[in-house]
């Protein structure tokens, strides 16, 4: 999968048609490591659309062999992948850190989630995938099938490396697609490592291909190729749109998970410890680079200032720095450019009128120096118009805004132009319930944080969250497959 060149500095190479191989550019690029950028992670190709070609093309062939085989064969490359992605955990994760910021412990529990997704859906060839529905004939037989979309493009982010992949993928694998992988260039080498794992357990040359390049060439290539039948991807909201019109113009599926600002919602009557820690790790874990991280903090005012109180004492312990370093809780933002979106949003909300509580400025101390770190910024007397309560950030931002009931808390939640997760503290079990009823929002969760969703649950978001399908679980036999309705005279 690999070249080594210059010392140590590994070259990724493209997976196409069950081959390593170099791009036809002859150019790549360097993956920066962002908390040291001396550290260089490796290089990745720069691919053209004739590399692109080259890897529909074997998907296109080598689906059509894939999909004769039995679920339970498919499932058997997966159950092999999962395997040795398990045995290769702590290097994976450790290029994962290195690689695009987040620590090594939720890298390690990211890549147990891949192992656990691939496992999920290596099953899932054993399980039935449609009904028998009596007709008014009575000497036919009706009854339902699935049939594969054919070759599926793959676009996913950086923030996930593996787990999104996976969670794409596998599921495309194992319904009879073939895949064609464009993964987010600050997790190029990552993704490599994952895909080395399904080619080590065997999978069928053609059957699963990655590109790397940018993705203006090749995941825009992706959605307009003629023989491509489907596009999966998770970003940002402009990049998905635009990939959506193109899919929508050739007639093709498309499934789009995009950005978040999500709510939590601490009530009067909240265990205010555990609403604290919750609205700490689901914001600011992965230095709240997740669409499903927490970002707007909103608090009855009875229990307001004990809650803002408590929270600036926990935001303060946090230790920023190196995500391999033990002693780390918040790695540094992805890249510069994140950085400075991040340190612009800060500005931005001074300026709005919001009070700064805590945090917000570059890390610059130290080994910091040679990455892109930021401090939590936590904001005070938010207010709905805000910047910083409408937009997404992808970045340690909290931001605190004071209701005077429930009712007007939901009113705030709901007052977003995304919907993908909702958290509620409370100990009522009516205010738990209108909150099930009335948050809008693809995953609502009662005393648990935004982030964290289960793979074996359906995953997706509502408003501008998403196209509005669902990933994850059962739900992605529904994106991968079309249903036929067969009647048997
Ligand atoms: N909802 C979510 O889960 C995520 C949301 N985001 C949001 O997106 C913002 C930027 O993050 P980023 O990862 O750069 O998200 P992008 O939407 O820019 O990139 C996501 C994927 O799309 C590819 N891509 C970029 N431009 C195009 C294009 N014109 N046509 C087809 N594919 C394209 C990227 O490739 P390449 O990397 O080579 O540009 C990457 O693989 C974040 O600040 C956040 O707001 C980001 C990640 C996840
Ligand atoms: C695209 C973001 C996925 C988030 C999954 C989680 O919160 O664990």
């Amino acid at each position: 999968m690999t070249t080594s060149t210059e010392k140590t500095v590994q070259t990724v190479l493209n997976y196409i048609d069950g081959q390593w191989v170099e791009a036809s550019t002859g150019q790549t690029a360097e993956s920066l490591n962002p908390a040291n950028v001396d550290d260089v992670v490796g290089r990745y190709q720069l691919s053209s659309s004739e590399d692109l070609d080259q890897a529909v093309e074997a998907a296109w062939k080598a689906q059509k062999e894939w999909r004769k085989l039995p679920g339970s064969a498919r499932g058997d490359i997966l159950f092999k992948a999962a395997d040795i992605m398990e045995k290769r955990i702590d290097e994976i994760a450790r290029t994962m850190t290195r690689e695009m910021g987040k620590t090594f412990p939720e890298a390690k529990g990211e890549t147990a989630r891949g192992v656990a997704i691939l496992r999920y859906y290596a099953g899932e060839g054993m399980r039935p995938v449609g009904d028998v529905i009596p007709s008014t004939d009575s000497s036919a037989i009706m009854f339902t099938t699935r049939t594969p979309l054919g070759v599926v493009g793959v676009i996913t982010p950086w923030n996930f490396p593996v787990a999104i992949p996976m969670w794409k993928a596998a599921p495309a694998l194992i319904y009879g697609n073939a895949v064609v992988m464009k993964p987010a260039s600050e997790a190029a080498v990552t993704c490599a490592k994952v895909i080395d794992c399904l080619h080590e357990a065997g999978i069928p040359a053609g059957v699963i291909n990655m590109v790397t390049g940018s993705g203006s060439v090749v995941g825009q290539g992706l959605a307009e190729h003629p023989k491509v039948s489907g596009i999966t991807f998770t970003g940002s909201n402009g990049v998905g749109k635009k990939l959506g019109q193109l899919a929508l113009e050739r007639g093709i599926k498309y499934q789009l998970e995009m950005g978040g600002k999500n709510p939590v919602i601490v009530a009067e009557d909240a265990d205010l410890d555990l609403a604290v820690d919750a609205t700490i790790s689901g914001g600011l874990k992965s230095t709240g680079q997740k669409c499903t991280a927490t970002s707007r903090v909103i608090v009855h005012e009875d229990v307001y200032e004990e809650f803002r109180e408590k929270l600036l004492a926990k935001v303060a312990e946090i230790t920023v720095g190196d995500g391999l370093n033990e002693g780390s809780w918040m790695g540094p933002s992805v890249s510069e450019n994140q950085l400075n979106t991040v340190l612009s949003y800060v500005q931005k909300g001074k300026e709005e009128g919001a009070k700064l509580l805590y945090g917000g400025n570059r890390c610059e101390k130290g080994a910091n120096a040679k990455g892109f770190f930021v401090e939590p910024a936590v904001f005070d007397e938010v207010t709905p118009d805000m910047a910083i309560a409408r937009e997404e950030i992808f970045g340690p931002v909290l931001a605190l805004m004071k209701v005077s009931s429930f009712e007007e808390a939901l009113d705030v939640a709901n007052d977003s132009d995304y919907g993908l997760s909702a958290s509620v503290f409370t100990t009522n079990i009516s205010k738990a319930l209108s909150f099930i009823n009335e948050m809008d929002a693809g995953l609502v969760r009662i005393n648990a944080e935004s982030a964290g969703v289960e793979l074996q649950a359906p995953f997706g978001g509502m408003k501008q969250s998403s196209s509005h399908s669902r990933e994850q679980g059962r739900a992605a036999i529904e994106f991968f497959t079309s249903i036929k309705t067969v009647f048997v005279k």
